[in-house]
């Protein structure tokens, strides 16, 4: 690894979390934040079937429409996931002026942290990145450390 990235576990049930579309890439991050958090706003003018779900069922809020720089307001850690590249990028730069960690998950080098895979069981959470260089080796190495933990990690 080039870079590697320190791993922290947040406590992030007092954090204010802004999700900023509503395709695969957002579905899969809110999926995983479900396990540690309800406090997630998602802003996207279409959003899948899990999460319009979650939606339905109070688990997320769901603003049905594009995102807006005041949406930004009082979040804590905001992850850009829109396919369009300079909304993302808009999304970065409002963030860093107002000091709110961001991701974005079309450009590593614009994330002031890295989504992780994770896997856990009652007792443990592991978070797995590869420093950004191979996503493919993170999902390997997620699926063998899930089988030591010996819990199917896939389900909420
Ligand atoms: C771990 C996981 C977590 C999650 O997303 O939940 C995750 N990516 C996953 C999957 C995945 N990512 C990609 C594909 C399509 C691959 C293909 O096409 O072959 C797939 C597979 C799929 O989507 O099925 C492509 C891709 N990924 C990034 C870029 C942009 C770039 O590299 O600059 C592009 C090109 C986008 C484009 O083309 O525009 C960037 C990032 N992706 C990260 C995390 C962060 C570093 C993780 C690490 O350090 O390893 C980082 C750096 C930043 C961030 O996003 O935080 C999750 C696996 C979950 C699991 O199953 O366990
Ligand atoms: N980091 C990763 O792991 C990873 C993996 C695959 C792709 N990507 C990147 O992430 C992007 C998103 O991927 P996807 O598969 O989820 O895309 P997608 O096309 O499935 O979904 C895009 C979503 O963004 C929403 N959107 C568009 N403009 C918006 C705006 N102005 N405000 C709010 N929401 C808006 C759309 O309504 C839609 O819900 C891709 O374009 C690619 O660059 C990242």
């Amino acid at each position: 690894m080039k870079q590697p990235y320190f791993p922290v576990f947040l406590d992030l049930s007092r954090k204010e979390i802004l999700v900023a579309g509503g395709g695969q890439v957002a579905e899969r991050r809110v999926r995983s934040l479900l396990l540690f958090t309800d406090r997630i706003c998602l802003v996207a003018p279409e959003a899948t079937k899990d999460l319009e779900k979650w939606a339905a069922e109070g688990r997320i809020v769901w603003k049905k429409r594009k995102i807006r720089a005041k949406d930004l307001e009082g979040k804590d850690l905001v992850l850009a996931a829109t396919d369009e590249a300079d909304c993302n990028e808009q999304i970065v730069k409002d963030c860093r002026e107002k000091g709110i960690l961001v991701n974005t998950s079309h450009k590593k080098e614009l994330c002031d942290f890295l989504f992780p895979a994770l896997a856990w069981n009652e007792k443990v959470v592991a978070g797995i990145s590869s420093g950004g260089e191979d996503c493919h080796a993170t999902v390997e190495a997620r699926k063998h450390i899930q089988k030591l933990l010996g819990k199917d990690g896939t389900s909420i």
